[in-house]
């Protein structure tokens, strides 16, 4: 079976032509120009839609029913950045592709593992009944693709691993997998909590939110504008939101926005670990993840109190254990392949 996987994150939109019999890639784009690509293929029968967050009643895949679109719609205020963008391709697709199967599918479905100690604010009950205010988490399908590959490299089946995973691309989380689960994360509510991220802020006090309204210092617009578009390395560096260009750059500004993000990520961790009884591994991924070996580096180099340490290889043609022979926690680096998680999780929903 064909598989059209589309991925729209906050900064790109990916879109993938996998084959199900093998998990092979047979075309893949990142274009804005949809019917050109759909027209080249000769076989669609299935279109894999990420959506970030489908609220409190959407959390596993699903066939993009009336039902389930009202489901989409009702969270779109929850992650402004991503569910719009899924809504739009969703009509563009059942346009182009009126005979395919369209399945939505949700980051947060990976997170439904959480224990409730971790899935819980401590707010008002009241509060939380009624307007469902809970950790949901996102990123599941590079989270979910991470422990499956990492398992591979390990050669350790996913149920018995306890992971750390760094999810650093657009949007920056991180993930605590015990025995091949999600058992914490650092985006919550919505994707904008946790570690920082390129243009986002992550999380910063909500005392200092409170008053900056309470004080008519911003509007809520404004204060959301600010927080999503013109923070993380952006706002901190007025350079570049991209860590290759701040490395590149290397100015004080640029220097003082990575080490903050560093700090940031390593915190993010290190909360989360507080989750594990084990750590058999910390696993890189996203683009930043990826190509940006300065940054694993200085995370990595910066956790010597969970036992892990830095001189990681620099080399990044192939995913790979980066850490020296010996280390006590092996680091790992990996390509973010969502597209694959997304065609297996579509393929199930139709079958
Ligand atoms: N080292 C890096 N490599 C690639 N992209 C990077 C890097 N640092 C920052 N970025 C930014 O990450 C963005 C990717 O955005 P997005 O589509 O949201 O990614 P993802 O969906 O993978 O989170 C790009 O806009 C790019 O500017
Ligand atoms: C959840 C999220 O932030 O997604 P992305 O990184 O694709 O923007
Ligand atoms: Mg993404």
């Amino acid at each position: 079976m064909n598989v059209l996987t589309v991925n729209p994150g906050s900064g790109s939109l990916r879109v993938h032509l996998v084959r199900t019999e093998d998990y092979e890639v047979l075309d893949s784009a990142s274009t804005d120009d949809l019917a050109s690509f759909v027209d080249k293929q000769s076989s669609i029968s299935v279109v894999a839609h990420r959506l970030v967050h489908g609220g409190p009643d959407l959390v596993q895949p699903a066939e993009a029913t009336a039902s389930v679109r009202a489901k989409i719609a009702d969270a779109r205020s929850l992650a402004p950045e991503h569910v719009p963008k899924t809504e739009a391709l969703l009509d563009q697709l059942t346009e182009l592709l009126p005979d395919a199967k369209h399945v939505v599918c949700p980051d947060t479905a990976f997170h439904q593992t959480l224990p409730s100690v971790a899935r819980t604010y401590p707010l008002p009950v009241r509060w939380r009944s009624r307007w469902d205010l809970r950790r949901y988490g996102f990123h599941g399908w590079s989270f979910s693709w991470a422990t499956r590959r990492a398992a591979e490299l390990l050669h350790q089946p996913p149920r018995e691993l306890n992971l750390l995973i760094a999810h650093l691309s657009g949007g920056c989380s991180v993930c605590a997998v015990s025995h091949g689960r999600s058992v914490d994360t650092s985006m919550g509510f919505t994707p904008l909590e946790g570690a920082m991220m390129t243009k986002r802020s992550g999380s910063v006090d909500p005392g200092m939110l409170l008053w900056l309204l309470r004080e008519g210092k911003l509007t809520v617009e404004e204060l959301e504008d600010g927080l999503y578009h013109h923070s993380g390395l952006l706002g901190l560096s007025g350079i570049s939101d991209d860590t290759r260009d701040l490395v590149r750059d290397g100015s004080v500004e640029a220097r003082f926005a990575l080490a903050v993000f560093e700090h940031r990520v390593r915190r993010e961790l290190a909360a989360a670990a507080a989750s594990l009884d084990r750590l058999d591994a910390l696993v890189f991924t996203g683009d930043i993840g990826w190509d940006q070996p300065e940054t694993a580096e200085a995370v990595a180099g910066g956790l010597g109190v969970l036992g892990i340490a830095g001189g990681l290889s620099r080399t990044r043609d192939h995913d790979a254990v980066i850490s020296p022979p010996g280390a006590k926690v092996p680091v790992l680096t990996l390509r973010s392949r969502e597209e694959l998680e997304l065609a297996r999780a579509a393929a199930e929903a139709v079958r």
